[in-house]
């Protein structure tokens, strides 16, 4: 989907960023050339155009866009609806007409977003599921009550705050230090709608003529009822039961102190310590809202950690300040960081637990099976990356595919085991089953590409051969990858899991060599955790010099004491051409005597785990 930007003001900026930083192709247009991305001639290459002119210029930016690209869906935006609608229609335009309830200067969660007309079109269901996504509020009601609703919000609110500057006129011009919160608050957002466009308010009020003749009749009564002190508390008795959300307006009025002009040491201090205070009650919201999240992750099996959600929050962050983008992130990484504490904490999750991601892998397969349950789980897009996670105590373990029954040892384990500061103290096999799956039921023949991970295609070699011969390969770095890719003519190889989560279709099940593809899974932690003592088994790394019979003098150990090897694997030292690191997995958990045997009779001995097999990682307790 190409999205257009026309009118590249404060509400087209927004709607810019806000693509943008979800990926899509955005690109702006503006009268104005300097803040054109594209050219006007190059409007016809985009699918979705979002109009977003003042209100007088739209009815020419309708025609403009008309004449170059009547096949885009227009997305109006205006809060008047009688000023682009009769000219959508008349143009023949398919339009998605919405009012956004906010200003360029707002933030689109938790906003109010009204749709009046929809034309059917699938971009319009991507648009709003973003803005759903991003947590704004979507109403749908028609044209005619549109208008009605916002004689009454903003009609009266506007109309109630020119009265009070009207009467105030000439009265306060030291505002700021007589006022009352409440006062202070009403003349900021009075001298806020003044200093805009007035064509805009003057249109609202156009369109709120019958309610302001109720307002002035309303402040009539009022004045009666207030001489009176019996008529005024039942009056007041009577509105609260309707006006009671009152909670939390002190945040409301004590967020005004930020707009106050401090001058001076001591007031500057004020003002700081005003901010300060107001930010940790910020942040103990923050931390409130993600408890009720963790409970609702908890109602989805979602994992508490997810990670494109903090990517996409912290570059929308980074893009809305002047500020050190890097010290910016660092500090939302720490805020997120202790609202994923909390969240672990309320769900009773002592243990979190690294895997390969994204969410549908065969290693979350693994973990699921392993842990039952998404919320420890901390994807990874890399084996190595979960070693970091491990080792850096982000994660208290880390799942990781050490053997396949038909492609062997998964090398990059090996490495980042002798790499890292971990140890692993469990293993687990897993019957891997692969199924090629694809987003509508395909004919074999009409696939033409084959997304997936190297090993899984591997694994599937002898059924792509016989069945999928034209079709070409395309490696992914996880199987789950794979399936982001996919579009009407290509399938993907992947877990079950996957395609259930992803709503795909099952073109073919078990389409793995063998009827028997099994993975042992390595899990590990950081380096120095207690023993259980029922270990039964040892990884270990060591090197010999280079001569003849040095690597059968540390075999010789083995012999001697009866322990069967039941891996062996080489892997280069890279320190010259020919050195050599061996790998080895002994079917009993090593002595000190015998480890200290092996090294007498090594250049380097690394035991890299004493371990067992599990079928179930506790992570819930203890
Ligand atoms: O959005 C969520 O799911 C949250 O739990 C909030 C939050 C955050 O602190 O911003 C925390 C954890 C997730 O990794 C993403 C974001």
């Amino acid at each position: 989907m190409r999205i257009l930007i026309y009118g590249m003001g404060g509400m087209g900026g927004i709607f810019h960023r806000f693509f943008e930083n979800r990926g899509y192709f955005v690109k702006g247009y503006d009268l104005n050339p300097d803040r054109s991305e594209v050219s006007y001639g190059e409007i016809d290459g985009f699918d979705v155009i979002f109009l977003c002119v003042p209100m007088d210029e739209i009815e020419n930016a309708l025609e403009d866009i008309a004449r170059k690209n009547r096949s885009a869906l227009i997305v109006d935006i205006s809060t008047l609806k009688n000023l682009a609608i009769p000219h959508l229609e008349r143009l023949g335009f398919d339009y998605l007409s919405i009012h956004p309830m906010f200003g360029p200067d707002s933030e689109i969660g938790l906003s109010n977003i009204i749709v009046v007309h929809e034309s059917g079109r699938e971009e319009e269901r991507v648009i709003l599921e973003e803005f759903r996504r991003a947590g704004a509020i979507i109403s749908h009601i028609s044209v005619e009550e549109h208008d009605r609703k916002m004689a009454e919000i903003q009609g009266t609110a506007h109309f109630l705050l020119f009265l009070f500057a009207l009467t105030l006129r000439g009265r306060f011009g030291k505002a700021y230090h007589y006022g009352s919160p409440i006062f202070l608050v009403m003349h900021k957002l009075a001298s806020r709608i003044i200093n805009q466009d007035w064509r805009l308010y003057y249109h609202i009020q156009k369109n709120a003529e019958e309610l302001r003749k109720e307002i002035l009749e309303n402040a009539r009564v009022l004045d009666e009822i207030m001489k009176d002190e019996r008529s005024f508390k039942g009056l007041v008795d009577e509105l609260r039961e309707e006006f009671d959300d009152y909670r939390d307006s002190t945040i409301v009025l004590d967020a005004y102190k930020t707009t106050v002009n401090a001058e001076g040491i001591d007031m500057l201090r004020g003002y700081i310590r005003a901010i300060d205070s107001l930010v940790l009650r910020l942040i103990e919201k923050r931390v409130e809202a993600g408890r009720k999240v963790a409970m609702e992750k908890l109602k989805l099996n979602e994992p508490v950690e997810i990670s494109h959600v903090e990517d996409v929050k912290l570059r929308e962050l980074v893009t809305k300040t002047e500020l050190n983008p890097v010290m910016v992130s660092e500090i939302f990484e720490r805020l997120m960081k202790l609202t994923k504490e909390e969240e672990y904490r309320i769900l009773g999750v002592r243990k979190k637990v690294a895997v390969l991601g994204p969410p549908g892998s065969f290693s979350e397969e693994t973990a699921l099976k392993l842990v039952g349950s998404r919320l420890p789980l901390i994807y990874q897009s890399k084996v190595e990356d979960i070693f970091l996670a491990v080792e850096s105590g982000k994660a208290d373990y880390g799942i990781v595919p050490i053997e396949n029954s038909l492609q062997g040892t998964v090398l990059q384990t090996l490495d980042a085991l002798l790499r890292h500061d971990v140890e692993v103290f469990a293993e687990y096999e897993s019957e891997i089953r692969h199924n090629l799956v694809a987003k509508k039921r395909l004919p074999l023949r009409d696939i033409e590409v084959v997304y997936s991970h190297p090993q899984a295609i591997a694994q599937c070699s002898e059924f792509i051969n016989n069945y999928l011969p034209h079709a070409e390969i395309r490696y992914t770095r996880t199987t789950s990858e794979a399936i982001e890719m996919l579009d009407d003519r290509s399938a993907a190889i992947a877990s079950e899991l996957a395609a259930k989560l992803y709503r795909l279709q099952v073109i073919k099940r078990d389409i793995q060599s063998l009827t028997s593809n099994r993975t042992r899974f390595y899990i590990i932690r950081r380096s120095g955790g207690s023993v259980n003592g029922d270990e039964s088994l040892t990884c270990l790394f060591f090197g010999v010099d280079d001569r003849p019979g040095a690597l059968y003098r540390v075999l010789e150990v083995f012999y001697k004491n009866g322990i069967n090897l039941r891996k062996l694997e080489s892997r280069p030292a890279g320190t010259r051409l020919g050195d050599y690191i061996f790998f080895a997995e002994a079917e009993e958990k090593l002595g000190e005597n015998i480890v200290e045997e092996i090294k007498k009779r090594t250049t380097f001995c690394k035991v890299a785990g004493f371990f067992r097999k599990v079928d179930r990682l506790d992570v819930f307790t203890g």
